[in-house]
């Protein structure tokens, strides 16, 4: 892993309907995320927020996609910068926002590689499209969108696609999926431990195998970490939160395990929400499992 990292903002709100998830890069930033990675060793640029596009106000177009244009506009952006990033072969650290801007991060994050894998850490599996969403919230697409499935105008972001081939996406924490991303997720043969594998086997067994199966295959790595894959009890600044979820502690093991196998190029944490948390909690947990992402050791 690059010792330089580079810290990006998306404050966008836009991917759902819950105020307050803007401020998501703001609490990171305040529970410490800079001194605690330069702590470890690294070099950390913070490279401020990206200017996040202001939503239309008719919205009837497009009721099915909320705030399309606006979602994409601020995600062209941030692809920009996390392409920027790389090509000064730094490390992108992005902070989110709604997970509507892991469609920009990955426009970014996947160009120099051919098979990026992705780790998609999060309740939901965010594989719906405009036919299949039950909310039209961008914010349970984007992994749809990063297989080149949904709108023309959120799958062209970066002048390629797709960016992920369904072979190289492991989800860990599903626990709520909807009817078209089960059947998408089957289809696609997406490989996927549920709550149900990781109370079963352990969370252990779920990353050793989890990185066993991402190293064959890809030659880049990016975890896209929702915070609402973690229980609500750890993580209750989330806005789509659901209940049996990982703990704290099995999230801390699986952020080591990662820094062990050092696969990562890139990474993201996204939905954090102050608005609905308990004294920046959640923003504390992002910041702590980020240690142990990149490394920090007690001893
Ligand atoms: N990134 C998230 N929190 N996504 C939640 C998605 C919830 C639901 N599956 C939807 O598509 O509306
Ligand atoms: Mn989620
Ligand atoms: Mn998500």
């Amino acid at each position: 892993m690059s010792k330089q990292i580079s810290i990006i903002g998306a404050p966008m709100d836009l991917g759902q309907s819950r105020r307050g998830v803007d401020m998501g890069p703001s609490a990171i930033r305040y529970a410490g995320l800079v001194s605690r990675l330069e702590a470890i060793g690294y070099e950390v640029e913070d490279c401020g927020d990206i200017e996040i596009s202001r939503p239309e106000k008719e919205n009837h177009d497009h009721s099915s996609l909320k705030n399309l244009k606006a979602v994409t506009e601020t995600n062209e952006r941030l692809y920009q910068a996390v392409a920027e990033v790389i090509n000064k072969k730094r490390f992108p650290l992005v902070l989110g926002g709604d997970h509507s801007i892991a469609i920009g991060t990955l426009a970014g994050a996947a160009k120099p590689y051919q098979n990026l894998g992705v780790i998609w850490y999060d309740a939901h599996g965010d594989l719906n499209t405009a036919e299949t969403s039950p909310s039209g919230n961008i914010h349970g697409m984007p992994l749809a969108v990063s297989l080149g499935l949904g709108h023309p105008s959120l799958t062209s972001i970066g002048g390629y696609q797709p960016k992920v081939k369904p072979e190289n996406i492991v989800i860990i924490g599903a626990r709520s999926l909807d009817k078209g991303e089960r059947d998408l997720i089957r289809k696609e043969n997406i490989r996927v431990y549920t709550m149900h594998e990781i109370d079963r086997l352990g969370m252990t067994a779920v990353m050793e195998e989890a990185i066993h199966y991402l190293k064959d295959r890809t030659d880049g790595v990016h975890l896209s970490l929702d915070l609402d894959g973690l229980d609500p009890s750890d993580a209750p600044g989330v806005g789509t939160p659901v209940l049996g979820g990982i703990s704290y502690r099995e999230s801390h093991l699986a952020m080591e395990m990662l820094s062990e196998a050092d696969i990562l190029t890139s990474a993201e944490f996204v939905e954090v929400n102050p608005i609905l948390d308990e004294k920046n909690k959640t923003a504390e947990a992002a910041v702590a499992l980020a240690g142990s992402l990149f490394g920090e050791k007690l001893l």
